[in-house]
């Protein structure tokens, strides 16, 4: 089932054809990659889909529900969030209050209303500290959960923020180059936590340049390159696909 549809997309800086007529689609339960050189359009996509600029042109449909239009914080709360390229916590902030803070762009609204009718707002924020607790535990993070997040690892912040996207259950994650500063090691693991919250249903974008793990991750991969969708497909027909090989051709990027 498509849960995202872009269609036409397009984005102009005063000249600057950041991104020019990019039609996919993305399906529900699965991990989607969007890859391309320097400067191909990537980011930019990620800041139409979450508001941080309107389109120039084209539509972008959550659920067959346009978005392409609204506010960050408004399509945040249509349940799409996202992680950043060079990490965003609140570093004085503990690891535990950086998770529950996930939860409480929605409590109000979202998941609230989807069932969770507990009577006082005392046990609102105990379900939320469960939940945060939880996921502490299966990132075998609970150790450190009143640590100040700043204080984490590198490799551990990123589970945090990963952690913090992901308990609002929201329909669609957007991950920017979660891989980047992760040792060979960490990026395995995290890989394997993407391949494990797939399985329970979750839908993943992610701008990435580690090939090898968009490989081994993507369902569904998306290249662009000047702006330009040059070739959609599976890991398989992306890394045998001429004009895909031509345009890393040049940089430092192996597919
Ligand atoms: N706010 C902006 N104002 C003007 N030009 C911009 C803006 N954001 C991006 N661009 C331009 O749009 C083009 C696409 O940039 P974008 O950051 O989306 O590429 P990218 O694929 O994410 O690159 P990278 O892999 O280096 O992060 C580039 O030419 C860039 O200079």
């Amino acid at each position: 089932m498509n849960l995202l549809e872009i269609k036409n997309l397009s984005k102009d800086f005063g000249g600057v054809q950041a991104v020019q007529d990019v039609t996919f689609t993305i399906q529900e339960g699965s991990i989607s990659a969007l890859i391309g050189p320097n400067g191909a359009g990537k980011t930019t996509v990620f800041n139409m889909i979450t508001g941080v600029f309107p389109p120039s042109n084209g539509t972008i449909m959550l659920h067959s529900k346009k978005i392409s239009n609204k506010k960050p914080h408004q399509i945040a709360k249509e349940g799409i969030t996202r992680t950043f390229q060079n990490l965003q916590l609140f570093a004085d902030m503990t690891v535990i209050e950086n998770i529950m803070a996930g939860m409480h762009l929605l409590t109000k609204t979202g998941v609230w209303n989807a069932g969770f009718r507990l009577p006082s707002a005392k046990r609102e924020e105990q379900y939320i500290y469960d939940k945060s607790m939880q996921w502490l535990m299966r990132l075998n993070l609970d150790q450190e959960a009143y640590l100040p997040a700043g204080t984490l690892s590198y490799g551990k912040q990123r589970l945090v923020e990963i952690a913090r996207a992901v308990i609002s259950h929201p329909k669609l994650i957007l991950l920017d180059e979660p891989m980047a500063g992760l040792n060979h090691n960490e990026s395995e693991k995290l890989a394997d936590l993407l391949l494990e919250m797939k399985k329970e249903g979750q839908t993943f974008l992610l701008v990435e340049h580690d090939m090898d793990i968009v490989m081994r991750v993507a369902d569904h991969i998306v290249v662009l390159d000047h702006g330009v969708k040059i070739a959609e497909g599976t890991p398989d027909e992306i890394q045998q696909n001429d004009t895909v090989i031509a345009a890393y051709l040049g940089s430092e990027v192996t597919i």
